[in-house]
């Protein structure tokens, strides 16, 4: 599901953290940095006092998702979201919870209709929302429950960390290690690869995706002496996969499937667990890695980091991610949007 030539709606995250800063600042570089159109859905008032507090001179201007792109050269265009609370950056605050909910589900339910092109989302604090009571680990899984919802089915996501040097998704996601062995399965396994595999094809462009897996344990398990999960969990799932004609390989041990000559025989890794396939990809690329969400009936990127709380305000935060996320939903978007009109 795509918005054709619609802007990108972007939500503000948490408006103590970074996510207003880099968004003000990727708007100030547009025409250098070329940047697709987008609306910010967040509340003005933060907007424009952030803006001052970096002592950038930017014009805002309430906009609706059908005005966005002619907007969009002149001024930031703005789907106000209210927030309940003054402002302070780099000091969090429960009380404005609802409305970064709140820009978040308005941005899935525009995308959904096709009035935006995909969904950007400026970094949440999890630990803050969980204290208004929000009752899932992140976006992630709150995408994916709003998706389920709107089709009346399941919606599986796959947290995707794109950069230009890897793509790797965790199997697990936002669980305690403690918890991975047992909620790892062939099944889960498999389904995961399968989407990927998709989500490749279709909003990458990958013909035919050769997907790496890795192992649980230490050496992949060393033939199952350091651990069963790899021969009775995780080569079952490849087998499977490889019998319905998906081009994966595995169990890889894992410290050994992310120097370089190994990146060059996948086009992504499936790993088991969150630090499995978060540390190569932030290790590799923390200012140009981006975090797409596969399985999704809409696009949906991310920047590959957080809040960073003790940066907001004072300049120093990168867009670079940012940027990164702009760029890669207008290209995933625009790819599946391709990919639709030629198969019609
Ligand atoms: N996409 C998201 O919404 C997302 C992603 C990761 C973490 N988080 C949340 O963010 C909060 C803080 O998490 P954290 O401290 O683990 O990670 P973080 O990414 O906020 O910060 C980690 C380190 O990287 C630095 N950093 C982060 N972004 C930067 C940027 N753009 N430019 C320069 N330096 C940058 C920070 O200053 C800090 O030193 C947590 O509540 C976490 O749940 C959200
Ligand atoms: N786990 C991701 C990371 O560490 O970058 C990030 O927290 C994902 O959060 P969302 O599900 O809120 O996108």
């Amino acid at each position: 599901m795509t918005g054709g030539n619609a802007a990108l709606a972007l939500t503000m995250g948490d408006p103590a953290g970074i996510g207003p800063d880099l968004s003000l600042v990727a708007w100030h570089n547009r025409a250098n940095l070329r940047l697709p159109a987008f609306f910010l859905l967040g509340d003005p008032d933060m907007l424009g006092a952030r803006a001052r507090m970096l002592g950038l001179d930017i014009p805002l201007v309430d906009t609706t998702p059908e005005r966005a792109v002619s907007d969009f050269a002149r001024a930031l265009p703005v789907l106000p979201v209210r927030l309940t609370a003054d402002v302070h950056a780099g000091e969090p605050d429960t009380a404005n919870a609802g409305a970064v909910i709140e820009a978040i589900r308005q941005a899935i339910e525009l995308t959904m209709a096709g009035r935006a092109q995909a969904v950007v989302t400026n970094p949440i604090a999890k630990s803050v929302l969980y204290g208004a009571g929000f009752g899932f680990p992140g976006h992630t899984e709150y995408l994916a429950h709003l998706a389920g919802d709107a089709l009346g089915r399941t919606v599986t996501p796959i947290m995707l960390l794109a950069g230009p040097e890897l793509r790797v998704a965790p199997v697990t996601i936002h669980i305690p290690l403690a918890d991975v062995p047992r909620a790892l399965t062939t099944e889960a396994i498999v389904e995961a690869a399968r989407i990927m595999s998709h989500d490749l094809s279709l909003r990458f462009g990958v013909a035919r995706p050769r997907i790496a897996i890795s192992g649980l344990n230490p050496h992949a398990g060393e033939d199952g002496s350091l651990g069963a999960e790899d021969g009775t969990i995780i080569a079952p799932a490849v087998a499977e996969l490889r019998a319905g004609g998906i081009d994966a390989v595995g169990p890889l041990p894992a410290d050994t499937m992310f120097h370089a000559e190994a990146r060059a025989t996948y086009d992504a890794a499936l790993c088991m667990y969150h630090d499995q396939a978060l540390i190569p990809a932030k290790t590799l690329g923390f200012h140009d890695s981006v975090n797409a969400t596969l399985g999704l009936p809409f696009v949906r990127t991310s920047p590959d980091h957080g809040t960073a709380f003790s940066l907001a305000g004072t300049g120093t935060a990168r867009p670079d991610s940012l940027i990164a996320a702009l760029r890669l939903a207008n290209t995933m978007a625009s790819a599946e949007a391709r990919h639709t009109s030629s198969a019609a």
